[in-house]
């Protein structure tokens, strides 16, 4: 669908207090989103844009830590109906909250898997013993830790206060200035201002010595910056992928608009998953 539109609801990756839900607030309010609407997993976050229970949703897509989000490079290729129209680069603070006041009592720890990946050393060294238990999302883990003997949860320290569990560990992931990015996704298009980056996917018609090479050749010639290439298994067949590419300019205008159409016959499949308003930290953007 190529008309625009005004996004009113967004839905996020719930409950309340997720990474998802912050990021989702601070793209929303930057346009004027009127409303938020948490749902269980991902696929349910895409099925309400598809079904047309909202205008707009957010898909966590990589971390600074623990790299790319699998189902949501996956999610973006499979719904062609969906659009990146827009991206949010959010600091994730990792707290560990409990009822339990001695760590020494704390049996088993809940939260996303992202997210006690980006905790790994933390926890192998502070509670060693503890039994790490994947949760939908890390507010989920909140919950789950609130009914739970001798059990914590990671996520952040807003969702630590909402759900009324005391902190015992602030700031536990294991590298400084982590960071998620998110992005939306619309049937439509939404209405932005550059500078733009663009999402694309695509695969070579074999594997030959230098196939990705020529490809990226034409990124470097037109003087186009790559921020991201990322491979995926095509699930057909073992060693074939698809190449997920990020880079800055809009696939409408030059260089890149030439360059997609140079690139077209030489690839087996391409399909461009959005051009959206780079991320301004404060929702700026520029002029
Ligand atoms: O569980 C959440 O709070 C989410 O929004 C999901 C998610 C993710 O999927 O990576 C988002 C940000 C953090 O990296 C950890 C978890």
């Amino acid at each position: 669908m190529n008309s625009s539109c005004k996004i009113d609801q967004v839905a996020y990756l719930g409950p309340e207090g997720t990474f998802s839900h912050e990021a989702a607030v601070i793209w929303g309010s930057a346009i004027g989103v009127a409303s938020f609407f948490p749902v269980e997993n991902l696929l349910e976050v895409v099925q309400a844009v598809l079904e047309g229970r909202c205008q707009a949703a957010i898909l966590p897509l990589e971390n600074s830590i623990e790299g790319s989000v699998n189902l949501t490079q996956d999610l973006l290729l499979e719904e062609p109906a969906l659009q990146i129209v827009g991206e949010v680069v959010l600091e994730v603070r990792h707290c560990l909250a409990s009822k339990e006041t001695d760590p020494q009592n704390i049996t088993e720890v809940w939260s996303h898997p992202h997210a006690l990946a980006q905790c790994r050393r933390f926890l192998a060294s502070r509670l060693p013993k503890a039994r790490l238990c994947p949760a939908t999302s890390t507010a989920g883990a909140f919950v789950l830790a609130t009914s739970r003997k001798g059990s914590a949860a990671i996520g952040s320290s807003f969702a630590a206060r909402l759900y009324g569990l005391p902190v015992l560990y602030q700031g536990i992931e294991d590298y400084p200035g982590n960071k998620t990015r998110f992005v939306i996704v619309s049937r439509e298009r939404v209405p932005g201002r550059g500078p733009y980056k663009t999402s694309l996917v695509l695969a070579l018609p074999e594997n030959r010595p230098g196939g990705l090479y020529n490809i990226l050749r034409d990124f470097a010639e037109a003087g186009i910056n790559l921020t991201r290439i990322e491979s995926r298994p095509t699930k057909k067949e073992l060693g074939e992928y698809l190449f997920f590419l990020d880079c800055e300019g809009h696939a409408e205008r030059e260089p890149l608009a030439g360059v997609l159409a140079a690139l077209r016959p030489r690839t087996s499949f391409l399909r461009v998953l959005g051009s959206y308003p780079c991320y301004r930290e404060g929702g700026k953007e520029d002029d």
